[in-house]
């Protein structure tokens, strides 16, 4: 079971380098890995067992941050309309986006970074997804605001680029133009 001492922190190499492409079809230690992502973040949401372990909650977990440089990620939420998105997924990309853009009002936070770093983090606030998922199947997701956002972090992950690289280092709390709050 992945818990806290397996997730790397914020000054390990690992989280700044271009994770490499999954050679499809994923092997058997690799779709192991990814159930065990999405586990991870099912259980960091579940109180007794986030206690009882000591689990920081997540709604997402990309591989590298396990110390696994791969294009993998992994995402259990609902978003503010109640969908609820629960994938393990194998080179995402986003294949297009909007111009508008979308933050989240309380700033974001990160299961490899142990501080708060506040301000606002501007995102598209609409994005299409096309990626692989566990059992093997091609998936074309289009997601916006807090889903988008979500998404765009952890596929961030794999190219090296933390949250707080797009916080406006002038003003962290400048509202970017063309964007609207979240939250
Ligand atoms: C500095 N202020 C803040 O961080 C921040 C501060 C306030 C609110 C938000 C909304 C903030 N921001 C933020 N909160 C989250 N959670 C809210 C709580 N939740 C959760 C907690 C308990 C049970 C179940 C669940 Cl679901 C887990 C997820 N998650 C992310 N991110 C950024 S995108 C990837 C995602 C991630 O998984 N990070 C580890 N950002
Ligand atoms: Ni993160």
């Amino acid at each position: 079971m992945i818990t806290m001492k397996d997730i790397v922190r914020e000054d390990n190499p690992i989280l700044y380098k271009v994770a490499k492409e999954v050679d499809l079809p994923a092997s058997k230690k690799e779709k192991e890995t990814l159930k065990e992502m999405l586990t991870y973040l099912k259980n960091s949401q579940d109180d007794a067992i986030a206690s009882k372990y000591g689990l920081r909650p997540g709604v997402g977990l990309a591989a590298p941050q396990i110390g696994l440089s791969k294009r993998m990620i992994a995402v259990h939420f609902q978003d503010l309309d109640g969908r609820q998105y629960s994938y393990g997924l194998i080179n995402p990309k986003i294949v297009s986006h909007s111009v508008e853009k979308a933050f989240l009002t309380t700033g974001e936070g990160c299961l490899s970074v142990d501080r708060d770093i506040p301000g606002y983090v501007p995102r598209y606030s609409k994005i299409t997804v096309k990626a692989t998922d566990i059992e093997g199947n091609e998936l074309k997701l289009r997601l916006k605001d807090y889903a988008a956002i979500v998404f765009q972090h952890e596929i961030d992950h794999l190219n090296g680029v933390m949250f707080f690289d797009h916080i406006n280092k002038q003003d962290p709390f400048a509202i970017p133009e063309n964007s609207h709050p979240i939250g």
